[in-house]
C-alpha cells in the first residue's frame, strides 16, 4: 500500500466550467438530509454543545452531538424535536447504553442519526451494539466507528452500519500512537483511501484535516464526509473554556480519552491544548464553503463528485513549499 498524508498531496487542476465559483455546489446528502458542506463537528465536548447544535441543525450543517453528559441525552432529543430540528447523537458500547437504546424506543425518541462512538470500533462489541440499534431503531441513520482498515469497514456494514468513521489515532490531541504504537497519524488519507476501496457505504473522514483544501483531498480518496476537532474549536461559540495567557485569549480543547474527560488517569489517549480564539465559527464555515467551491472549479466540475476523479501527486510535504 502507498503510504501517504495529506501534506504530501496535490490535486492537479482541470479546466474550469464555471464562470464563478459561486456556481459550485458544495451541498452533500449524506443519510436522510442534504447539507451544506460535507463537514461535520467532531463529537468532542470542546466542539460541540447543545446551543451550537441547535445552530447547526437551523443552518443545514450536519453535526452530532457527543455522548459526555448521558444524562442530557433524552431531554437534547425532546428539545430538538420542540424546535423542529433533526436529532443526531452518539452512544458507546457499555451494558447500561443497550438500555438506553431500549429506552429511546419505548419513550418514542429514535433520533434521526446515531453514531456509535468508540476509540476501537473493530470488535464483537461494537457489532453487537449496531445489530441491536438496527433491529430496534431501523428508521436511525446508523454510524459506526472509529476504525482503520477495509476489514474492519466491511464488517461494520455488513452488520448494519449505514456509514463508518475512519482514523485511529489521527487528531490534533490524540497521543494513541505514542501510548500504544497503533494508528493511522501520518498516514491518515492514505487509510481513508484504503478503506474507501472496500466500502460500500459512505465513509466519514475523521482526524487530521489541519487546512481546508484537506477536505477536497479527503473526498478525492473516498470519503463522504469529514470529522474536524480542532479547526472548529476555539472558536467564540466554542463550549471549551476561554483563558487569556501573556493578554492573548486561547481555548481549551481537549481529547474525548484525555485526563480532562475521563476525570481520572486510566487509559488515557488524549491531550489537552490551547488555541487561539479564531473568530466567529459562522465565518470560518463561510470560508470553509467558499474555499471548497473553490477547490470543486479547480477539479473542472461544478459539485463535489468532480473532486473523486482528478490527477494528483504525491509530493512529500509539497504542500509547505516556499511557505517555510
Ligand atoms: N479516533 C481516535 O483515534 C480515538 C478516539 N478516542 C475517543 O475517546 C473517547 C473514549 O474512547 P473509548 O476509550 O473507546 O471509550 P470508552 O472509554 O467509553 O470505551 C468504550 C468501551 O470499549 C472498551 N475499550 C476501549 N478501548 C478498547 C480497546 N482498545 N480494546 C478493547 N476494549 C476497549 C472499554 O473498556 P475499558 O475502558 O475497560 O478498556 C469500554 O468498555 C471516544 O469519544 C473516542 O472517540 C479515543 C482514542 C482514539
Ligand atoms: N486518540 C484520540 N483521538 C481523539 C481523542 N479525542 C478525540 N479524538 C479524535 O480526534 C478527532 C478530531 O481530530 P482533529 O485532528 O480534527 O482535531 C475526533 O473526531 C476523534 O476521532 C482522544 O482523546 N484521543
Amino acid at each position: 500500500m502507498e503510504v501517504f498524508d495529506f501534506e504530501d498531496v496535490q490535486l492537479i487542476p482541470n479546466k474550469c466550467v464555471v464562470s464563478s465559483r459561486s456556481e459550485c455546489n458544495t451541498q452533500v446528502q449524506f443519510g436522510p438530509r442534504t447539507f451544506r458542506i460535507p463537514v461535520v463537528p467532531a463529537n468532542m465536548q470542546t466542539v460541540i454543545n447543545e446551543e451550537l447544535a441547535v445552530w447547526f441543525a437551523e443552518n443545514d450543517y450536519f453535526y452530532i452531538m457527543h455522548r459526555f453528559d448521558e444524562a442530557a441525552r433524552k431531554p437534547f432529543i425532546k428539545m430538538m424535536r420542540e424546535k423542529g430540528l433533526y436529532t443526531s447523537i452518539s452512544v458507546g458500547i457499555k451494558p447500561y447504553e443497550f438500555q438506553f437504546i431500549r429506552e429511546l424506543v419505548e419513550e418514542d425518541l429514535v433520533p434521526d442519526y446515531v453514531t456509535i462512538d468508540v476509540a476501537h470500533g473493530h470488535s464483537e462489541d461494537v457489532l453487537d451494539m449496531i445489530r441491536f440499534i438496527k433491529e430496534l431503531m431501523p428508521s436511525a441513520f446508523l454510524i459506526a466507528g472509529n476504525v482503520a482498515t477495509p476489514e474492519a469497514v466491511r464488517e461494520l456494514e455488513n452488520a448494519g452500519a449505514d456509514a463508518t468513521k475512519v482514523g485511529v489515532g489521527p487528531g490534533r490531541v490524540c497521543i494513541t500512537k505514542l501510548k500504544t504504537g497503533f494508528g493511522t497519524g501520518g498516514w491518515q488519507l492514505a487509510a481513508i483511501r484504503h478503506c474507501a476501496k472496500a466500502a460500500r457505504k459512505p465513509i466519514i473522514a475523521d482526524g487530521g484535516i489541519r487546512h481546508h483544501g484537506d477536505i477536497a483531498k479527503a473526498f478525492r480518496f473516498g470519503a463522504s464526509m469529514v470529522m474536524i476537532g480542532s479547526l472548529l474549536a476555539a472558536h467564540e461559540e466554542s463550549p471549551g473554556r476561554t483563558r487569556e495567557i501573556d493578554g492573548k485569549v486561547y481555548k481549551e480543547y481537549f481529547g474525548s480519552a484525555s485526563e480532562y474527560q475521563k476525570g481520572e488517569r486510566k487509559n488515557v489517549e488524549g491531550k489537552i491544548e490551547m488555541i487561539a480564539n479564531r473568530g466567529r465559527l459562522a465565518d470560518t464555515l463561510i470560508e470553509m464553503e467558499q474555499d471548497l467551491q473553490s477547490s470543486i472549479s479547480y477539479a473542472g466540475g461544478r459539485d463535489l463528485d468532480s473532486l473523486r476523479t482528478v490527477d494528483y501527486v504525491i509530493v512529500r510535504n509539497s504542500i509547505f513549499n516556499g511557505d517555510r
